[in-house]
């Protein structure tokens, strides 16, 4: 039924092979073939499979939303020759908006993926989305790129999304370009983006062009319009009203070059180049532009020359002695390159993608500046210290040990995982991370990832490392134009493409080659982070709700990394904020609605849906209200699902106040067997401090898992399960025989695996209202056995969860609640309303007012101040915008309270205000409030 559904629905009908005649219907196909071309000529001969590498760019569109870059994006597929006509955003007819939600709303809501070719590059572009509420998406992108194009709106400056993002990146240290975008809106301010790159993004710009605008020539606008139509046939058309507030054109100041955009005519290759030097010694006009081309440019070479010693060295070289003229622009554009990859700067570039103009620049500038895969650092895997190869060291180890009588309580030998780099080499086993899952209802589940090492190849086998060992076979290969897949034989390491044919694989899993082995051996060495190597498995929800009808797709398994080898780590999915309920009309109904959610969380992992344990209802956890509310909509609109949609609630955590320990007695006749334990357990608060860190001194002695929602498992080190040891060695043997699981597995290790895998399911329900806990440590500190029967994991699950929740009741639970981060941008008028509805009315505590620049006077850059009195625009600016800035009211506001704010905010700012959010921590709600939240939903 689903796939039924799926396949009638316009998003998914994707179309499966790209005949010719179909081919010559798309507006890109036509340029598809050259791409592909050009891909395979490269790397054909022996020795040239890096050259080709190196023209690979694996790059992200990231900002803030409605900074531009859906619509930059398509102008890069339209200047690349990859499409035929220029999509809007506005008009919903966008390459990459491809989904009806996303059309519909003029958002984007998914991560699309696409490759096109740029001066014998391939460029693997992702346009991301720029709501908060799909950070996920951005996330999971940003871990497989290798550098990224920040946009920011020239009006509104560097907003709190694009914070976020930067962040995100800079975790990852992805190298960024800026691209300050819009400079054809009223208010726009260079000055105020260069102040706030540095001020709000922490970061270094190296300005590499100057956009001059009409008021920026003196008077002497014909006389230049004619220098540019003489030297490249462009008319500036100074008359029209778009050349008042869009630049004329621009100068590259590296290059020393005018860069002219023939946007009237919105031909194929807009762009047209000539060298400012050549003319300006013959044309007295053009030496206002050289002037103002090498103050920029002499800004630029100071600041290269303050941060590369090399650049610093031909600087100051007999033939250049310092003189900024006099410096080769190779030399420049290679200490930027240098620069821009380690992350110390950022060039910056200007432009208005909606009139077509800059766009070639940054194209240009991803090849120049931003790093190929050769450039990038590689992740490092993490070894699994229970796979056999390490246990096999681990054991020769041990017996060299005991030869040489070293004291017996020695530190354990591999007790936090190993690291293993891995080699950008095609000829390596393949090492590939899956960042994306989309179900397709005629390809079925389409597997994006990112191939770090080895050559991937069609119809090969590959072994999900993430997933206990499974093996998957690769049916087909595909790489994505957004929407459209096109059948390839190989993807090397550095591309980014999509697999077919895995069915145990989902997004933040780690694929190898069946000869993975032969990675261990390479710069394997311990790893320095002992505890982000024993991530607990994410995904006991998706079995909880599914229960035992999961199937293959959603098998859990806490054996999760201890099968084979290497992995990479997954991708950090942050806590939902928001959930509702949702019902099924008619009994009937239930299957497909629940199938239709599977499929949803395997595309979504910010998605949860979850069984509420205290009535029994179906929730939909996410991770904000616009993002339930394209879910829901998707589900009962595109996928024909018979569901009733519950009111839209906060998200709760709970956790403890009291450190509390149990000797837990659990006693029960399953089946006629009786089965009785002891388990000992103390679970106690982790106390974070500000930076979400915790001293793990406490855990050293203790074999500790990370759990999700930050609360850790902890097995004493003296715990002894002689007793148990027969049957339970039966036990394990038994399911060796149908698993790939290790080999080597003990008595010890299943029965801590059963109690890991009660314990994993159990934070997900806490006390109070069954919220999922956070930052709880529990220990499990003795099991005992005095039943008939050991034999049975069910038992001792049982028993564990029984165990752990006597332990949270009597530990003090605790309600928390989120609180957000709020930045709300209002124009002046406006905020005073604004600020006495967030205290008043919603519980807000204000920290800070951003003060919008107020005085612009230098106009757009301040290059040429004097220019601007004379000049009608300026007066126009500052008649409507100057004065009228955006403020930035920043506030911390529980979330619950922040419901319908956005309808509130509409009617306060007359439509005008906008806001972002955030979580920034959870706060314990006091006992009043406790009782209210507890009425309401449990209505008593
Ligand atoms: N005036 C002007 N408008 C622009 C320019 N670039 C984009 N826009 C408009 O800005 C709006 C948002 O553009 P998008 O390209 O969707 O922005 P986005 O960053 O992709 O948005 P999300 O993906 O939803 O975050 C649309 O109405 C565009 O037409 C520009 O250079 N000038």
């Amino acid at each position: 039924m689903l796939a039924k559904v799926l396949s009638q629905h316009s998003v998914y009908t994707r179309i499966t092979k790209i005949n010719p005649i179909l081919r010559a219907k798309l507006p890109f196909v036509k340029y598809c073939n050259n791409i592909n071309n050009n891909k395979r000529n490269y790397g054909t001969q022996k020795g040239s499979e890096f050259d080709s590498i190196s023209l690979i760019r694996n790059i992200g569109m990231v900002a803030h939303v409605d900074a531009g870059k859906t619509t930059t994006t398509e102008r890069m597929l339209f200047y690349s020759g990859f499409i035929k006509r220029v999509g809007e955003v506005d008009l919903g007819n966008t390459v990459m908006d491809y989904l009806p939600a996303e059309r519909e709303r003029g958002i984007t809501i998914n991560s699309a993926a696409i490759t096109f070719g740029w001066r014998n590059h391939q460029f693997n572009l992702i346009d991301t989305p720029g709501h908060i509420d799909f950070t996920i998406e951005v996330e999971r992108s940003i871990r497989v790129l290798d550098g990224c194009v920040t946009i920011l709106d020239a009006v509104s400056g560097v907003q709190a999304q694009t914070i976020n993002v930067w962040k995100q990146a800079k975790k990852y240290n992805i190298p960024k370009l800026i691209f300050i975008n819009k400079l054809d809106r009223e208010g726009a301010s260079i000055k105020r983006n260069l102040v706030e790159i540095k001020s709000k993004l922490n970061a270094t710009p190296l300005e590499l062009q100057i956009p001059v605008f009409s008021f920026d020539l003196k008077g002497k606008e014909k006389e230049i319009a004619g220098f540019v139509k003489q030297n490249c046939g462009v008319d500036l058309n100074i008359n029209s009203n778009i050349s008042k507030v869009l630049p004329l054109f621009l100068i590259d100041v590296v290059s020393m070059e005018i860069i002219c955009f023939d946007i009237q005519k919105g031909i194929f290759n807009n762009s047209f180049r000539f060298s400012l030097n050549s003319t300006s010694k013959d044309d007295p006009t053009s030496e206002i532009l050289w002037k103002m081309a090498i103050k920029a440019r002499s800004e630029l070479v100071e600041s290269l020359g303050s941060m590369d010693d090399a650049f610093l060295e031909t600087l100051l070289s007999e033939e250049i002695n310092g003189d900024p003229e006099l410096v080769p622009h190779p030399e420049i554009k290679a200490a930027i390159r240098r620069q821009t990859i380690s992350c110390n700067a950022s060039p910056v570039l200007f432009g208005a993608s909606y009139r077509n103009f800059g766009i070639q620049p940054v194209l240009d500038s991803i090849i120049e500046y931003l790093p190929s895969p050769l450039d990038t650092s590689l992740p490092i895997g993490s070894v699994n210290p229970s796979s056999a190869f390490v246990k096999k060291k681990n054991l020769l180890k041990t017996q060299s040990r005991k030869n040489e009588n070293e004291p017996k309580n020695e530190s354990p030998l591999v007790p936090d995982g190993f690291t293993s780099k891995i080699p950008l080499d095609p000829n390596a086993p393949v090492v590939a991370f899956a960042f994306k899952v989309v179900i397709d209802p005629q390809r079925g589940t389409m597997i994006y990832v990112k191939v770090y090492s080895g050559t991937l190849n069609a119809k090969s086998t590959l072994i999900n490392s993430t997933n206990n060992g499974a093996r998957e076979k690769v049916n087909k290969l595909l790489q994505m134009y957004a929407d459209y897949p096109e059948e390839v034989n190989s993807f090397k390491c550095g591309d980014i493409g999509v697999i077919i044919g895995c069915k145990n694989t989902r997004t933040g899993d780690t694929l190898l080659g069946t000869d993975h082995k032969s990675l261990l051996n390479i710069n394997i060495k311990p790893n320095k982070n002992p505890q982000s190597s024993k991530n607990s498995p994410d995904i006991f929800q998706t079995k909880d709700f599914l229960g035992d009808n999961a199937g293959a797709e959603f098998s859990v398994d806490s054996k999760k990394h201890e099968a084979v080898g290497m992995y990479l780590h997954g991708i950090n999915i942050p806590p939902p904020v928001f959930f509702c309920s949702i019902e099924p009309e008619s009994p009937s109904d239930e299957k497909y609605l629940k199938e239709c959610l599977a499929s949803m969380m395997l595309e979504d992992p910010s998605l949860i849906a979850s069984i509420s344990p205290e009535s029994g209802q179906l929730l939909l956890s996410g991770m904000g209200e616009l993002h339930l509310e394209i879910v829901t909509n998707r589900l009962i609109n595109e996928l024909k699902a018979k569901a009733f949609v519950g009111k839209m609630r906060v998200s709760y955590r709970e956790t403890i106040g009291l450190p509390t320990t149990v000797n837990h007695a659990f006693e029960k006749t399953i089946q006629g067997k009786n089965y009785k334990f002891h388990i000992g357990l103390t679970v106690e608060p982790i106390q974070f401090s500000e930076d979400g860190d915790f001293d793990k001194s406490d855990f050293n002695e203790d074999e500790v898992y990370e759990l999700d929602n930050k609360n850790y498992l902890a097995f004493d080190n003296s715990l002894d399960f002689e007793e148990s040891s027969a049957q339970i060695k039966t036990q394990a043997k038994s399911r060796q025989k149908s698993t790939t699981s290790d080999q080597t597995g003990t008595n010890i290790d299943e029965i801590k695996r059963i109690i890991h895998g009660a314990i994993s399911t159990s934070i997900y329900q806490g006390p109070i209202l069954g919220f999922s806990l956070t930052g709880v440590k529990i220990k499990v500190n003795s099991f005992a056995h005095f039943g008939d029967d050991l034999s049975s994991p069910a038992a001792i699950k049982m028993a564990s969860k029984s165990a752990i929740k006597e332990a949270f009741k009597t530990a003090e639970p605790l309600l928390l609640e989120p609180v957000m981060k709020v930045t709300v941008n209002v124009q002046p008028e406006h905020v005073g309303y604004v600020m006495s509805e967030l205290e008043r009315g919603r519980r807000a505590t204000i920290l800070s007012l951003g003060e919008g620049e107020s005085d612009f006077g230098n106009s757009n850059h301040d290059t040429n101040s004097d220019t601007n009195q004379t000049n009608n625009l300026v007066g126009t600016f500052k008649n409507n915008t100057f004065g009228q800035l955006n403020k930035d009211i920043i506030s911390r506001v529980p979330l619950s309270s922040m419901i319908g704010f956005s309808s509130v905010l509409r009617k306060l700012t007359a439509g005008s205000g906008s806001f972002t959010m955030a979580v920034d921590g959870f706060n314990a709600v006091d006992e009043k409030s406790k009782g209210k939240i507890i009425k309401e939903f449990r209505g008593y």
